[in-house]
């Protein structure tokens, strides 16, 4: 399967696996599933968002220093790490993901170190076993990747790569040379995180990206509600929402947070009539 947009503006959902918000509740039941009780319930979640419209999941693997992270998302990844989520956990899921939806985009988000401690090759085999489609290490520099660009290459695992407002031309120039599947364009510096305005420097980075690349560009940081989705529509090929639908998991029960994430999915290519013209 391939990285693919079915739909304008594409969707990409960020989860952090295992994150099953702040309700202990009864874990739901594991029959026939062979990964750790709260990894079942990011399993419905996945699954209730890629039936609501999500083209692409980025399954978050929890870590315990992640620079770029909001709030949100630290939260999200201590609770994981308190119920024990490992990397190797994450990719069992992604196994299940891929059983269960053979035509969604599935993503392993994570950083450096824990794939480095897993081993780069080890890791390589395992994710491209697990059938997921790409790779977005968050904290890896598109100069100092060709050792894992190479592993990536050799399992046909797409190198997801982030560019920013701040990247120099000859940044963006490696990230489209070595990126396969899309290009993550964060639409501004700092953490994750809702806002209320899109950030302005977003359409004029994707301008800047396609000067050097053909492949499909997804925007993320800070996009919560469908007026933003519809907004990177105009300059770009898909939104990336995580915090938003992350605090919505935070605040629900267990049972409950597939379908409201679901609901959540479902609205962000609503338009209000006076948008839709
Ligand atoms: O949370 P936001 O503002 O909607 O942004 C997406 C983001 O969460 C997700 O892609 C992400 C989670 N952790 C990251 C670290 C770096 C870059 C991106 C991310």
């Amino acid at each position: 399967m391939a990285l693919r947009f079915q739909q304008h503006p594409g969707l990409v959902a960020y989860l952090t696996a295992g994150d099953a918000g702040l309700s202990p509740g009864t874990p739901v039941a594991t029959a026939g599933s062979h990964v750790p009780a709260h990894l079942v319930v990011t399993r419905e979640i996945a699954l209730a968002a890629i039936d609501a419209g999500a083209d692409v999941i980025e399954l978050g693997v929890p870590f315990s220093d992640p620079l770029a992270d909001g709030p949100v998302i630290q939260r999200a990844s201590e609770r994981s790490l308190a119920r024990g989520i490992r990397l190797r956990d994450v990719l069992a899921l992604a196994k299940e993901l891929r059983q269960a939806r053979p035509n969604a985009g599935l993503v392993i988000f994570t950083y450096v170190n824990p794939v480095l401690r897993f081993g780069l090759k080890a890791f390589a085999d395992a994710a491209a076993e697990s059938g997921a489609d790409g790779v977005l290490l968050t904290d890896m520099i598109v100069e100092e990747a060709s050792e894992y660009i190479a592993e990536m290459n050799r399992v046909d695992l797409a190198p997801i790569f982030l560019a920013a407002p701040t990247s120099p031309e000859e940044r963006l120039k490696a990230i489209a040379a070595h990126s396969k599947g899309f290009i993550y364009a964060i639409s501004r510096t700092g953490v994750t995180g809702k806002r209320q305005e899109l950030a302005a420097d977003a359409a004029a980075l994707v301008e800047r990206i396609r000067r050097w690349s053909k492949l499909p560009v997804a925007v993320g940081f800070g996009i919560s509600h469908a007026d933003h989705v519809a907004e990177v529509g105009r300059f770009a090929d898909a939104a990336v929402i995580g915090s938003a639908i992350v605090e919505l998991i935070e605040r629900s029960t267990e049972e409950q947070a597939p379908g409201v994430v679901a609901r959540f999915i479902e609205g962000l290519r609503q338009l209000h009539p006076a948008q839709a013209l």
